[in-house]
């Protein structure tokens, strides 16, 4: 039984991290198990959403007194947020628990990156030490934990290189419009030439990449992605690495709870997806293990992997975006031993960015904390 109360800020219910957090609540049943009381950045005052139970007006999300009689909070506002609000709060002493998405808390030392099925261990000693800080972990490396979480386990994975496929969903709602926008855009180009079988397909491609070049709409990503691709995600560091990139290494060995790091690094890129994140992964065993054993492992890592054979008929059906997105399904495939040696082997792995990317390891937690 957990000591914790019920009542239960959320923040940020509204966005698009946010809407999925209420929408895995609902299914699950989470709200039968909490007081809630929804908080406004813009609409103090207004209607609260259906959940609402006794407190049905929005409560100013920067009201710290308000926020201070929440047992638990979640936020998925933003970093911004997250900055200006989170210091007031615990500086006003409050002794709550704070569940976020953004990334403004993750390396602090005394907050835990949640991901449970791949790091309880890591949690219930935090909670077990007082820990109150509860941080979503970036999509990209909580989708890739979530994928081999079983070989991490068996302590199999010397260090990993991922080269990523990331969904437009991950920079924003605004940049899933403009990518569709471009789409358009580039149809619409080409639409009389494509309704006649007989047009030249040399002469489309010229329009096309005309098209990509001059017309597809640009103001988010800051570069054409419908029939392209953007190879940088998040800002430049001055090791040349972007800040995504960045991310790997600090975040996978933060959730692991690892003494020795294990070295993460590849390159990140943003593709015409709309919320799947996809990773092609270089991985390297600590020693040679059998195919049949790596693949059994992997399945083991949590119910959620959706195990894909290496064979081509299966993983073009089963291992894509198309397949996967709107699921809590991990898919993985492409497993086999390269050419490299023995201990190095392939994966490709693939999630939904928006649920165990983003909303569900946050509802998750909610429940560790309830006990539920
Ligand atoms: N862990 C991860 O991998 C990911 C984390 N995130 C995190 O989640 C945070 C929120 O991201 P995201 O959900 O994309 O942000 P959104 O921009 O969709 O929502 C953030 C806030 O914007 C306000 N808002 C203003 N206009 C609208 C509108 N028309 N519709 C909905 N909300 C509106 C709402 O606040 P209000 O109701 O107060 O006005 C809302 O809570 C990010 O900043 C990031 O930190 C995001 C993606 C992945
Ligand atoms: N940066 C990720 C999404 C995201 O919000 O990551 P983080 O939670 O680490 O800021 C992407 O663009 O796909």
């Amino acid at each position: 039984m957990s000591n914790v109360g019920n009542l239960v800020g959320l923040v940020g219910w509204r966005g698009m991290v946010g809407s999925v957090l209420m929408d895995r609540m609902q299914a699950e049943g989470d709200f039968d198990l909490i007081e809630p009381v929804f908080f406004s950045t813009s609409n103090a005052g207004g209607p609260a959403p259906a959940q609402a139970k006794t407190h049905r007006t929005l409560r100013d999300a920067h009201d710290i007194q308000a926020l201070a009689q929440c047992d638990i909070i979640i936020t998925c506002q933003g970093g911004d947020y997250t900055k200006a609000v989170f210091p007031q709060l615990r500086a006003a002493g409050w002794q709550g628990h704070w569940i976020d998405a953004a990334s403004a808390l993750r390396m602090e030392p005394d907050a835990v990156i949640v991901l449970d099925p791949v790091n309880e261990h890591v949690i219930r000693k935090a909670l077990a030490n007082g820990g109150n800080n509860w941080i979503g972990g970036n999509c990209t490396n909580s989708i890739l934990l979530m994928g081999l979480g079983g070989l991490f386990r068996e302590n199999l994975v010397e260090w990993v290189s991922s080269m990523t496929y990331q969904a437009a969903s991950g920079a924003g709602a605004n940049n899933m419009r403009e990518l569709l926008k471009g789409m358009g855009v580039i149809h619409a180009a080409v639409a009389d030439e494509l309704a006649d079988p007989a047009s030249a397909i040399l002469e489309i491609d010229r329009k096309v990449a005309k098209a990509i070049r001059e017309d597809v709409p640009t103001e988010f990503f800051g570069a054409p992605l419908a029939g392209s691709l953007i190879p940088w995600i998040d800002v430049q560091l001055p090791n040349g690495q972007s800040k995504e990139e960045w991310k790997g290494q600090a975040e996978v060995n933060k959730i692991l709870g690892t003494t020795q790091t294990i070295p993460v690094d590849g390159l990140c890129v943003r593709i015409g997806a709309m919320r799947c994140h996809s990773l092609a992964l270089t991985v390297k065993l600590t020693r040679d293990v059998p195919l049949p054993e790596v693949e059994a492992i992997i399945q083991s890592g949590n119910p959620w992997v959706k195990w894909v054979p290496n064979d081509r008929a299966i993983t073009v059906r089963e291992l894509t975006p198309a397949s996967i997105t709107g699921t809590l399904q991990v898919g993985v495939g492409r497993v086999r031993k390269l050419n490299m040696g023995p201990q190095y082997l392939s994966a490709f792995v693939i999630g939904d960015q928006l649920l165990w990317g983003a909303a569900e390891p946050l509802r998750r937690m909610l429940r560790i904390l309830l006990g539920a």
